[in-house]
C-alpha cells in the first residue's frame, strides 16, 4: 500500500443538502471499490454517532481509502474526505475541502439546489476544487434531472452538460462517478521534497491512544517515530502510530504529499491538535504554516445548570470529558443568584449547543436546566473599555457604557416562490434586513437578508421550516458586528430579578417582548398557594405586568378528591415535571420558562 504514485491519487469529497444522498453514495463507492464487502456494510459507514444516525445528519468528518483499478488499467488510491452537513461546522467543512482537490456535487433530482449546498459549494470553488455534478435519486418517479441540472447552472453557474446521473440505492451510475473522479480531479501537486507540512480536519479523542488526528499531507512525508510540532500551538510530539483509513485503520511506517491518513502521539485532547493546524516536522520545520488557520469561536452561549445542585460536580466532569473530544466547546463557572452554581457554555451554533445538552442528559444521566441561548455583545464602556458580553446579566447599566454592538449575519434561503411572503414577513419581525431576490426556475427563488445572529439563534430555524411547511433550506454566516439601540431586559417573579431571564433586547421591541415574555411565563409557571407577580422592566421601569393568581381550595379539592386513574395521572405529571424545575425564591420555575423567549412568536 506504500509508495502510491502521486499522479495516481485523487482526493475528493462530497457536497450535499441533508438527505439527498451523500452517505449512501459513499457506502456504494466503497463497496464498489472492494473496499467494504456488502456483507459488512450493515450500517452507513461514514457516519456512525449515534446522535448523529437519530438526528439524519452528519456532524463528524472522516475519511476513507479506496483503491480503484479504472477503465485504463491502471491503480488509482481515491480519498473520499467526508464533510460535516451542518453550518455551524462550515469551518471543519472549509479544512476538509482544502484537504481535496475535487468533489462530488450530490443534488437529489427530485428536490433541486438548497442554501446548505450553496453555501459548501462557493466554498470549494473558492478553494479551486474541480466539481462534479451528480444527480442522484433518478430512480424516483418525480425526479426532474432537466429541471435540476438548469437549476444548478442557473444558480451556481456551473456546466451541467455532463452531469452523471445517479442512483446510490439502485447503484446507477457509480462507475461513472469512479471514473469522473479519475479522470477530472487533479492528482496532487508533487511536493515531496518539501519540508513537511500535514493538514489536520478532523480529531478525535480516543481513551487508550489519546487523540487521534486524521490529515492530508500537503509537503513532504512523515513516518513513524517522527518527532512533530504543531504549528499553530507549538507542542511537540512523537508519533506512536501512523496509517491510512480503509475505512477503519490501518497502520503502515510512512506517508507522503498528497496522501491522507491518520495519527496517534499521545496528545491529550483534541483542543492540542486543531482542525487547520499544520503538522511539520520538528527537526525540520517547514517555514510557515498552511493558510487559512484559525480557531473556532464560539458564537451562541447559554447557562447550564444542574437541577440538583449535588451534580454540579458531576457536571464538571462531564463538560471536561466532552471537551477533550470537542475543541469548539467552551465552559465557565457560572454562579447565579437565582439558579446557584452552573456553567456559562459556548458553542459554535444552536445545533451544537443541542448536541452537547442532548450527550450531557443522556450519557452522564445528568438533569439540567438551560437558560436561553445568547450571542456576544460588543460593548464600549464609557472609560473606552471594549468588552465582549456572552451573559446579558453580566451588561452594566446605560450610563456606564458608550455603545452596544452584536454580531450579524447574511441569512440565504431558498423557497418554493408561494412561501416568499410568509419568509419575508419573519425576516422583517427579527430586525432583518433586505438584500436581494432571484427567481429561479420552476417556481423556486432565493432570498438573501441581513439579520442580527441573537434573532436568528432564537427558533429563526423552526420558524422557517414551519412558515414554509419545511420546504424552505438556509445557511448564514456572520457579516461583522453593528452598533444599535439595545437595551437590557429585566424580568422578576415573585419580585426576585432573576438573572437567568435577563434579555437583551432592541429598544423598540422591548416593550413588545416583554409583554409577550410575561404572558408566557404565566402560561408556563404553575400556580403556588400564594399569588406570584411576574414582571419585565427596563432599568427602575416596569413595562409589563402579570401575576399567576392562587391555588383556591376548591381546585386542590378536585385534585385529591375524583377516581383513582385521574389522580394517579396527576401525580405522575407532577413526577414527571419536578425533575426540570428549579427554585427561585419560593418559586418553582420548569424548565419551558427558561426557554419561553424561543417560544414567543407561536
Ligand atoms: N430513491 C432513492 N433514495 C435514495 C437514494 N440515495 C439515498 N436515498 C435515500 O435518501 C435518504 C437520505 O440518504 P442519506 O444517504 O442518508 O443522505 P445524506 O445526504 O447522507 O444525509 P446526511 O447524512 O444527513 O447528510 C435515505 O433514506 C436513503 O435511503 C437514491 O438514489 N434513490
Amino acid at each position: 500500500m506504500t509508495d502510491v504514485l502521486v499522479s495516481r491519487i485523487r482526493n475528493f469529497s462530497i457536497i450535499a443538502h441533508i438527505d439527498h444522498g451523500k452517505s449512501t453514495l459513499a457506502d456504494r463507492l466503497l463497496q464498489e471499490t472492494g473496499t467494504v464487502a456488502a456483507r459488512e456494510m450493515k450500517q452507513q459507514f461514514l457516519d456512525n454517532m449515534e446522535l448523529e444516525r437519530e438526528r439524519g445528519i452528519t456532524i463528524k468528518l472522516q475519511a476513507a481509502r479506496m483503491n480503484y483499478t479504472a477503465q485504463d488499467g491502471e491503480q488509482y488510491v481515491l480519498n473520499l474526505i467526508d464533510t460535516p452537513g451542518h453550518v455551524d461546522f462550515s469551518y471543519e467543512v472549509s479544512r476538509s475541502l482544502v484537504a481535496c482537490e475535487g468533489a462530488l456535487l450530490v443534488v437529489d433530482a427530485s428536490q433541486g439546489v438548497e442554501a446548505q449546498t450553496l453555501a459548501n459549494v462557493y466554498l470549494a470553488l473558492e478553494h479551486n476544487l474541480e466539481i462534479i455534478p451528480v444527480l442522484n435519486k433518478i430512480d424516483l418517479p418525480g425526479a426532474e434531472p432537466e429541471r435540476v441540472k438548469a437549476e444548478i447552472e442557473e444558480i451556481i453557474g456551473l456546466d451541467c452538460s455532463n452531469a452523471i446521473l445517479a442512483s446510490a440505492k439502485e447503484g446507477i451510475g457509480v462507475h461513472e462517478i469512479l471514473e469522473s473522479i479519475v479522470h477530472l480531479v487533479p492528482p496532487p501537486q508533487e511536493t515531496v521534497e518539501k519540508p513537511l507540512r500535514a493538514l489536520i480536519f478532523d480529531s478525535y479523542y480516543d481513551s487508550y491512544r489519546g487523540v487521534i488526528v486524521y490529515f492530508r499531507v500537503m509537503d513532504g512525508n512523515v513516518k513513524k517515530g517522527d518527532r512533530v510540532r504543531l504549528m499553530a500551538t507549538g507542542k511537540e510530539y512523537e508519533i506512536d502510530e501512523l496509517g491510512v483509513l480503509s475505512p477503519t485503520q490501518v497502520p503502515l511506517d510512512e506517508l507522503h504529499a498528497g496522501e491522507v491518513g491518520y495519527l496517534a502521539a499521545s496528545i491529550k485532547a483534541v483542543a492540542d491538535a486543531r482542525v487547520g493546524d499544520t503538522i511539520t516536522l520538528a527537526a525540520q520545520p517547514a517555514s510557515e504554516p498552511l493558510p487559512g488557520y484559525t480557531e473556532a469561536k464560539p458564537m451562541v452561549f447559554c447557562g447550564l445548570f444542574p437541577t440538583d445542585a449535588d451534580q454540579f460536580g458531576d457536571l464538571r466532569e462531564a463538560l471536561e470529558r466532552l471537551k477533550l473530544n470537542d475543541a469548539a466547546l467552551s465552559y465557565e463557572p457560572e454562579t447565579s443568584s437565582a439558579m446557584g452554581f452552573g456553567f456559562r457554555c459556548g458553542f459554535l451554533g444552536l445545533l451544537h449547543m443541542e448536541i452537547v445538552q442532548e450527550r450531557l442528559e443522556r450519557e452522564y444521566d445528568l438533569d439540567l436546566i438551560v437558560t436561553a441561548p445568547s450571542v456576544v455583545y460588543r460593548v464600549t464602556t464609557v472609560k473606552g473599555e471594549v468588552l465582549n458580553i456572552d451573559n446579558p446579566s453580566t451588561l452594566m447599566p446605560p450610563q456606564e457604557r458608550e455603545k452596544v454592538e452584536e454580531p450579524y449575519v447574511q441569512v440565504d434561503m431558498i423557497t418554493p416562490e408561494e412561501f416568499v411572503g410568509p419568509l419575508m414577513e419573519l425576516c422583517q419581525t427579527r430586525r432583518g434586513i433586505f438584500k436581494d431576490m432571484r427567481y429561479l426556475a420552476q417556481g423556486r427563488t432565493t432570498l438573501i437578508y441581513e439579520l442580527p445572529l441573537a434573532e436568528v439563534v432564537t427558533d429563526f430555524f423552526d420558524q422557517l421550516k414551519s412558515r414554509s411547511r419545511g420546504y424552505a433550506s438556509m445557511e448564514y454566516q456572520m457579516i461583522g458586528y453593528r452598533e444599535d439601540n439595545l437595551v437590557r431586559l429585566d424580568i422578576m417573579i415573585n419580585n426576585d430579578p432573576v438573572d437567568a431571564l435577563v434579555m437583551i433586547v432592541h429598544r423598540d421591541k422591548a416593550y413588545n417582548v416583554g409583554r409577550a415574555l410575561v404572558e408566557k411565563l404565566k402560561e408556563l409557571i404553575p400556580r403556588h398557594q400564594f399569588k406570584v407577580p411576574i414582571q419585565a422592566a427596563i432599568g427602575s421601569r416596569i413595562i409589563a405586568s402579570e401575576h399567576i393568581p392562587a391555588l383556591r381550595k376548591d381546585v386542590l379539592a378536585k385534585c385529591y378528591g375524583g377516581d383513582i386513574s385521574r389522580k394517579k395521572k396527576l401525580l405522575q405529571e407532577q413526577a414527571k415535571g419536578k425533575k426540570r424545575m428549579k427554585s427561585i425564591g419560593t418559586v418553582e420555575v420548569p424548565q419551558s420558562a427558561f426557554m419561553a423567549v424561543l417560544r414567543l412568536d407561536s
